[in-house]
């Protein structure tokens, strides 16, 4: 192991990225609360003010991704289709197998120069998440509750808010599985697939309908394109945020297909057994690079741009500085009790960000897949 990589393992980086990561995304949340006012007089303004506040936040996960642990993102696409990344809305559909699958999702978007303004269709427990869960609330992101009685009108209205969102260019992420894949969650939802006489599915869980029926009803006209994407890891690395922490390098690789939203039905049954089809076919994607190790298509790798690092050394100054002078005051006056508290508050903030970090971790997914189908059986 070299001296680099050493030092990537050690505990005090992690606390030093992390103290990085909380402090400068509450000064963010606090500014984003100071634009509040400014979306009575300018919505269009307080979003693209806000659209670049949060960039200063989800960079940062994208630097620790790209330029930390190194890690690489092989894009497999029509080199057709190519152009138009970042230059179109659309609705991107993703596989929900991994723990750090939105931050590779994250890292196209930087690459394609939408990342601020990238949105998703996530679950309401993650809007109680400090910092990005409350930068979410200022990006208009779409939260359901996975209860269609309760999300059929919110999920819609809120998606009707997007239809003027301004430049920029958004993508909105579904994960139609609505859960990460665990082996459990594969069971019941193949259960749920053959009680429907549906065929089963070897890598996925059966794709939840409504979501995805109700996203392209309200975004028709103002998204051009479904982009189906598909991601694996090379070698069959089970890759993981601590991984990224400890700078182990992984290899990301992602098939994406530009589909045109005009050509997805507009009658609901026909929508669902579209995107069942859709779900067949990424199956078979997935079954090809099990055997092959690689996607169809040819390979049309965006480069990392440099503005994810700078963003990330630019906060670090910011918030490393009055650190370094806290912790100088601190040792010099020899007060055991002031050195006590900080040690006690450090303890905290990084048991705080471990459970930030659990919110990606696969072992503390959620019942949902699990207990709606068991009861059904039941
Ligand atoms: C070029 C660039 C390309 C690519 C870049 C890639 C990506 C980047 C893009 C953007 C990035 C942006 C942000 C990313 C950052 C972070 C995101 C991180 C995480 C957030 C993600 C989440 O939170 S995922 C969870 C929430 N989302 C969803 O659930 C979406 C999918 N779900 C739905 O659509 C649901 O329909 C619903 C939520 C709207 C409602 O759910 P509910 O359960 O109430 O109803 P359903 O109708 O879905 O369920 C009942 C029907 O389902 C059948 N059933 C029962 N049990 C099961 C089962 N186990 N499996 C499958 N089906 C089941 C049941 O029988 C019912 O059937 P019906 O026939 O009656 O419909
Ligand atoms: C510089 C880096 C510093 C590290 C900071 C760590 C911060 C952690 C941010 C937490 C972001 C949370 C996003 C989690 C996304 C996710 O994957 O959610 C799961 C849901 O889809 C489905 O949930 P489930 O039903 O439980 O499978």
């Amino acid at each position: 192991m070299g001296l680099l990589q050493f030092l990537k393992s050690q505990f005090l980086c992690h606390l030093i990225m992390c103290y990085v990561f909380l402090v400068s995304g509450l000064i963010v949340n606090l500014i984003q609360i100071c634009t509040l006012p400014l979306w009575l007089v300018s919505k269009q303004l307080a979003r693209k003010i806000n659209i670049r506040l949060a960039y200063c936040i989800a960079s940062q996960m994208v630097a620790a991704l790209e330029w930390w642990s190194g890690t690489e993102c092989t894009l497999y696409t029509d080199p057709k289709s190519y152009p138009l990344y970042g230059k179109e809305n659309a609705v991107v559909i993703l596989n929900h197998s991994f723990e750090i699958d939105f931050l590779c999702g994250w890292t196209f978007c930087e690459r394609f120069g939408v990342l601020g303004s990238s949105k998703v269709l996530a679950k309401k427990e993650l809007a109680y998440v400090p910092v990005i869960g409350w930068m979410w609330y200022f990006l208009e992101i779409v939260f359901c509750k996975r209860k269609w009685e309760e999300d059929r009108t919110t999920v819609a209205q809120s998606l009707q808010k997007l239809r003027d969102y301004p430049e920029n260019y958004w993508k909105f992420l579904l994960y139609c599985e609505g859960t990460r894949f665990t082996p459990k969650k594969h069971q019941f939802s193949m259960q749920v697939a053959e009680s429907k006489g549906l065929p089963k599915l070897k890598y996925h869980l059966l794709p939840r309908t409504k979501g995805f029926y109700v996203t392209v009803q309200n975004l028709r006209g103002t998204a051009a394109a479904i982009y189906d994407s598909t991601l694996n890891f090379r070698n069959n690395e089970v890759p993981t945020l601590l991984g990224i922490l400890n700078g182990k390098k992984y290899h990301a690789d992602l098939y994406v297909r530009r589909i045109p939203l005009e050509s997805v039905p507009e009658d609901e049954a026909e929508c669902a057994a579209w995107l069942h089809k859709l779900y067949q076919e990424k199956d078979g994607f997935q079954e090809q690079y099990a055997q092959t190790g690689r996607f169809p298509g040819p390979i049309v790798s965006p480069p990392r741009r440099p503005w994810s690092l700078i963003n990330w050394l630019f906060w670090s100054c910011v918030v490393l500085y009055p650190l370094g002078l806290l912790i100088a005051q601190l040792l010099s006056s020899g007060a055991v009790l002031t050195i006590a508290a900080a040690v006690v508050v450090c303890s905290a903030v990084s048991m705080g960000m471990r459970w930030m970090i659990g919110q990606t971790e696969i072992d503390k997914s959620s019942n949902y897949g699990i207990k709606a189908t068991a009861l059904n059986n039941n």
